[in-house]
């Protein structure tokens, strides 16, 4: 890895002539900016509540009373990045939802980027339909991490834990480790995971799916990450990190630590994100339907009219925004049941928190996931909810949509 600060201004040329790999689909790529270019860019986007520290442009925001670091893509033009990673290969460990995305993103941003997965797997033949060519950038786990220099640990959290004894040997000195999720570092008296004294070991976690990392890069965007830093043995983890996380694709960092990650991500897609949001739609359907609502009025009250038209609102401009959009009828009646739903619901979220903390859902997860059958588990599942009425309902009322698509 070159140092940012050493670059020479011929070799930033140099990098900058360099064709980015061949991308499967059309992107549109973060531009290119001079240092000089970026040295304006900065200062508009630094607005109220905004300082710079320093050359490398970190921001600290204010969120709400808070102020917090925020790292972001524009202090990292492609010539810089493609500089700094000169000598690095990143080493995709796993080709799921997240080596797909972080993969691709990296690749066309012109870094040297290789995959490393099972031979008999599935996302073997994944990765080849992506383009990832056998003995060139796609090879096995282990011929991965030994041709890697940033060993990036994309493969299920359980297959984190169950490969670790083949893996640990191998992440040597001068290798840097990586994963995008605070999981088996954190739980390590579950999962065995504990890196080499010797090696950097970051985390950059983009807080989406791996699917939106890659629309929001191939749409000029980024999504926004977690970055943190478990082990800094070169003093430059931190720097490293923000230009991994600029390289797979994110648009702002968010400075946090491992645990902190691991702890706020499995509580969030257990709560609001996915589990909770499933059991309240279903818990909302289930009674319209038994007051006799038909399938298409039960649908469209509870999920259609939720993600096409009010939870955007609430994306774009906030919830009192939402409010403000809907009738005076409905403003009254949502602000006196909130409160309801809140207390309703605190003791669930305050139970899911504990089990987070304690290991339960990590062990759950462990057990279920490092199963040899744990795809056919998992679709076998999600089979049952797509037969569900109410998703069944869903698909015809999506299908009549004039941009549907199925
Ligand atoms: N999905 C997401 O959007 C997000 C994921 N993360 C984190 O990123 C990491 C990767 O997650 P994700 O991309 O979802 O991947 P998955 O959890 O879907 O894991 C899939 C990968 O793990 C491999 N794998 C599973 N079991 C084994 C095994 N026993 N031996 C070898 N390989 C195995 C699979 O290979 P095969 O096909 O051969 O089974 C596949 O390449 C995790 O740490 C996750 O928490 C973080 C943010 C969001
Ligand atoms: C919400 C689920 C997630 O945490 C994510 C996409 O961020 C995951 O683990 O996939
Ligand atoms: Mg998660
Ligand atoms: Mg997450």
């Amino acid at each position: 890895m070159a140092s940012m600060f050493s670059r020479s201004a011929s070799a930033a040329r140099n990098a900058a002539r360099r064709a980015p790999r061949t991308a499967t689909t059309s992107v549109v790529r973060p531009s290119a900016r001079s240092y000089s270019l970026l040295a304006r860019a900065i200062a508009p986007s630094a607005k109220a509540a905004t300082s710079i520290q320093g050359a490398r442009g970190i921001k600290t925001l204010d969120f709400a009373g808070t102020k917090e670091v925020v790292y972001e893509r524009s202090d990292w033009p492609l010539p810089k990045l493609q500089e700094y990673f000169k000598n690095d290969t990143l080493a995709m460990i796993g080709y799921g939802s997240q080596g797909h995305g972080q993969g691709l993103n990296a690749r066309d941003n012109g870094l040297n980027v290789i995959v490393g997965v099972r031979k008999d797997g599935e996302s073997w033949k994944q990765a080849m339909e992506d383009g990832w060519v056998p003995g060139e950038t796609l090879f096995s786990i282990e011929e991965a991490i030994d041709r890697g220099t940033i060993i990036m640990n994309l493969l299920s959290d359980a297959a984190q834990s169950q490969t670790w004894s083949t893996v640990a040997p191998l992440i040597t000195k001068d290798k840097t480790l990586y994963f995008s999720h605070g999981f088996s570092v954190v739980f390590k008296d579950l999962t065995n995971v504990i890196p080499p004294k010797d090696v950097d070991v970051i985390l950059v976690a983009p807080k989406g799916s791996g699917r939106t990392v890659r629309t929001l890069f191939k749409e000029g965007r980024g999504i926004n990450s977690s970055v943190a830093v478990f082990q800094d043995v070169t003093g430059k983890a931190l720097e490293k990190a923000v230009a991994i996380g600029v390289g797979i694709g994110s648009g702002y960092m968010y400075e946090t630590t491992f645990e902190k990650e691991v702890y706020s991500d499995l509580y969030g897609e257990r709560g609001v994100l996915m589990g909770g949001i499933q059991g309240m739609f279903l818990a909302q359907y289930k009674v319209l339907r038994a007051n006799g609502h038909s399938p298409s009025e039960a649908f469209n009250e509870t999920v259609e009219e939720a993600t096409q038209s009010l939870f955007p609102l609430i994306g774009q401009h906030g919830m009192d925004y939402m409010y403000n959009a809907c009738s005076t009828t409905a403003r009254r009646g949502a602000l006196d049941w909130a409160p309801i739903f809140e207390k309703a619901n605190l003791p669930v979220f305050e139970k899911l928190y504990e089990s987070v903390k304690n290991g339960t859902e990590t062990k759950n997860s462990l057990e279920f996931n490092g199963r040899k059958t744990y795809r056919e588990d998992l679709a076998k599942e999600l089979k049952e909810i797509d037969e569900q009425e109410i998703w069944r309902a869903g698909k015809t009322v999506r299908s009549l949509r004039p941009d549907y698509k199925q």
